[in-house]
């Protein structure tokens, strides 16, 4: 069997010792799920507020570790990565993208320049030309191009156009995996769907596989390969997507099945392609 991309091994996730002398409950239970590599993907991970999505993102980025279980990422366990050269080696692979491009970028630096320090450090450009190409050819993978963004900070853009200049910033190095942790959530609903589109074109395109966290489940289901539904930092179902949602079994993949039908009955058009 070939090594996967990622694999969780019963990944459990417990934040401090006690609360209040009680043992607190897991944000992250014996989770377990693999991506093969050279088959990208474009992987949900679904659950209301407070079910373990971001800790398990931020698990999966080796910024924080697992408290039992393991995060393997091409059969390298996370909590082994010793040495700068094999840090830099994991976040030229696997690249974050956040929820509030606004915080993601610092908001005293022009976004231009923000992509030619990745392109530095993370792309090996050793010239300013190097940087701008680099950074250029990232941008027209996400709709945008160096001559819109130059001379921007972030303020002078908009929340949609930022995310896609977080997105570029996120393919420089070429990565092999995205994590993309509520990535839409704070963009303007008419620009939404364009933007979660482009994680199946990027998928497609740069065979870039994408963890795609969110709450929503009416996009997940659209743009999905496999889904998995978490509930208090378990597991209650995964699988393809439409496999899940059309034979829901656990109560609450039925509830939100149930919610993806009603916003589908009602015409909701913030789920239908918008371009700007
Ligand atoms: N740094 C932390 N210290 C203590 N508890 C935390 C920390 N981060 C998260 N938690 C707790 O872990 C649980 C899961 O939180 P998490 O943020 O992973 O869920 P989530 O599904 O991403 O929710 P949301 O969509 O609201 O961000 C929650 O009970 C939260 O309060």
């Amino acid at each position: 069997m070939t090594v996967p991309l990622l694999e969780l091994r019963e990944v459990s996730k417990v934040y401090g010792a006690r609360l209040l002398g009680r043992r607190r409950d897991p944000a992250v239970k014996n989770v377990s799920f693999a991506l093969e590599a050279g088959r990208p993907e474009v992987f949900a991970i679904i659950g209301e507020s407070g079910s373990g999505k971001s800790s398990l993102a931020r698990m999966v980025l080796g910024m924080s570790a697992a408290s039992s279980g393991q995060v393997l990422f091409r059969g390298r366990d996370l909590a082994r990565l010793r040495g700068r050269r094999a840090r830099l080696d994991f976040m030229q692979q696997v690249q974050p993208i956040f929820q509030n491009p606004f915080e993601a970028f610092n908001p005293l630096v022009r976004v231009d320049r923000y992509l030619f320090s990745t392109a530095r450090h993370l792309a090996g450009a050793n010239d300013a030309a190097a940087a701008a190409t680099a950074a250029d050819l990232a941008l027209q993978q996400v709709g945008l191009s160096l001559a819109e963004v130059r001379g921007r900070f972030p303020h002078e853009m908009s929340g949609g156009q930022l995310q896609r200049a977080a997105i570029a910033r996120a393919l420089i190095p070429g990565p092999a995996l995205l994590v993309a942790d509520e990535p839409v959530s704070m963009i303007d609903a008419s620009l939404r769907m364009t933007i979660v589109n482009l994680f199946r074109e990027l998928r497609d395109r740069l065979k870039v596989s994408i963890i795609y966290i969110t709450h929503d489940l009416a996009t997940a289901y659209t743009i999905s390969d496999r889904i998995v539904i978490m509930r208090h930092g378990e597991v209650v179902e995964q699988g393809e997507a439409r496999a899940v949602l059309s034979a829901p079994r656990h109560p609450y993949s039925i509830q939100l099945k149930e919610a993806v039908l009603s916003v589908e009955a009602a015409g909701d058009d913030t789920h239908q392609p918008a371009y700007g």
